[in-house]
């Protein structure tokens, strides 16, 4: 991919400035030594989320989401780069950061016998959350009605919902969900993305990682798209989408012909399933239609096909053998990047220490 190309979709080398941030890494660097060898994890990970709304981080599996949330939040050691929390160099400031973020990167232990609500109050007090936190926190994740029915009952979206509750009770500034749809059925991923918005709409900052980013387009106002552990793609999902090649299905009779017009013509062509075909990179529909009409062939359908994130990562990873560095190929420049642009469900921790009847945080070097 040419550096236009990445330019196009967002990678830029703007400075930022880090006051806005809420999470700033850069040159982020994590190498896993296993029995199969050395694996990097992340390979020089610059990545900036914005203070406010909700930021997608996004990328295949085993693309370094998960190392690099636990990096941040101290649970893994990183081999070189810097990072910061609300301004604040981590892992050295943790402690004094670290009770304005609320994570969900590990497995829960809520007592399945017990009440939502039970197991709520619980944590509260183990933290020492203020009076009224509880139902303010239920209230928040949509489960008011359902907090005395027992934990045991709840299906895997309710459990879930319920996790983000526990990281809400210390009302933090920043939310770090890892892969929190994970398991979940349409309508439990449709009630954590209302969970997200509303948190983001509150004024707090959800940074979300998930590997299918057709999910989480619809919630983002801005993500950060990685690939081989790096970089690839930043900014306001609406700009990424919207620098995406446009292409448009067309339907006309002769199709071998059009095909030769249209390419002739220096536009990308190819054939879409038995009826349509395909052309890219079109800015003007109506170019279609005139240069057909113009050899005798009538268009009986023009359709603007509309780009998501899932195809705009496709076309920026395009073409890349196994094992090429995906920043390879988006020719990634150094310096600030920035464009202005198991279940997740059973997974609570409140770095850096877990408050009882939370789950245990897996540390580095830990087996997956
Ligand atoms: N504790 C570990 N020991 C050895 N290798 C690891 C360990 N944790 C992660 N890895 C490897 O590091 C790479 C990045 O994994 P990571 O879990 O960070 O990616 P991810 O994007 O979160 O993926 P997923 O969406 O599948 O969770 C993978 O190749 C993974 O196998």
């Amino acid at each position: 991919m040419a550096p236009a190309a990445a330019a196009r979709h967002g990678v830029t080398t703007t400075e930022v400035d880090a006051a806005t941030l809420a999470v700033s890494t850069r040159g982020l660097r994590k190498t896993y030594r296993s029995r199969r060898g050395r694996q990097v994890a992340v390979e020089g990970l610059d990545l900036d989320v914005p203070l406010g709304g909700v930021h997608g981080f996004l990328g295949p599996n085993g693309s370094g989401k998960t190392t690099s949330i636990r990096m941040l939040l101290g649970l893994v050691r990183a081999d070189s780069g810097t990072m910061t929390l609300f301004g604040e160099e981590v892992p050295e400031r943790l402690p004094q950061v670290i009770g304005r973020v609320g994570a969900i990167v590990e497995s829960p232990t809520f007592f399945p016998h017990f009440t939502a609500r039970k197991n709520l109050q619980l944590l509260a007090r183990a933290i020492g959350a203020p009076d009224g936190a509880v139902e303010k926190v239920l209230e928040d994740v949509g489960l008011a009605d359902r907090a005395g029915d027992r934990f045991r009952t709840y299906s895997l979206g309710m459990k879930q919902r319920l996790a983000i509750a526990a990281t809400l009770l210390k009302d933090p500034e920043l939310l770090i969900f890892d892969e929190p749809t994970n398991g979940l059925d349409p309508a439990g991923i449709r009630e954590i993305r209302t969970t997200m918005r509303t948190l983001a709409d509150q004024g707090k900052t959800v940074l979300v990682s998930s590997h299918i980013l057709a999910e989480v387009e619809q919630v983002a106002d801005t993500v950060s798209i990685i690939g081989h552990g790096r970089l690839i793609a930043s900014g306001r999902v609406s700009d990424i989408i919207g620098s995406a090649t446009s292409s448009v299905r067309v339907g006309v009779a002769d199709r071998p012909t059009a095909l030769t017009v249209l390419d002739a013509a220096g536009l990308t062509v190819r054939l879409d399933g038995h009826d349509h075909l395909l052309v890219d990179g079109v800015d003007d529909p109506a170019q279609i239609t005139r240069l057909l009409a113009g050899q005798g062939l009538y268009v009986h359908e023009l359709v603007p096909l509309t780009a998501g994130l899932e195809s705009v990562f496709l076309e920026l990873t395009a073409g890349q053998g196994p094992g090429t560095s995906v920043a390879d190929a988006v020719a990634a420049p150094t310096g600030r990047r920035a464009a202005h642009a198991e279940s997740a469900a059973e997974r609570l921790a409140a770095p850096p220490a877990a408050p009882p009847g939370s789950g245990t945080a897996r540390t580095e070097g830990e087996g997956r």
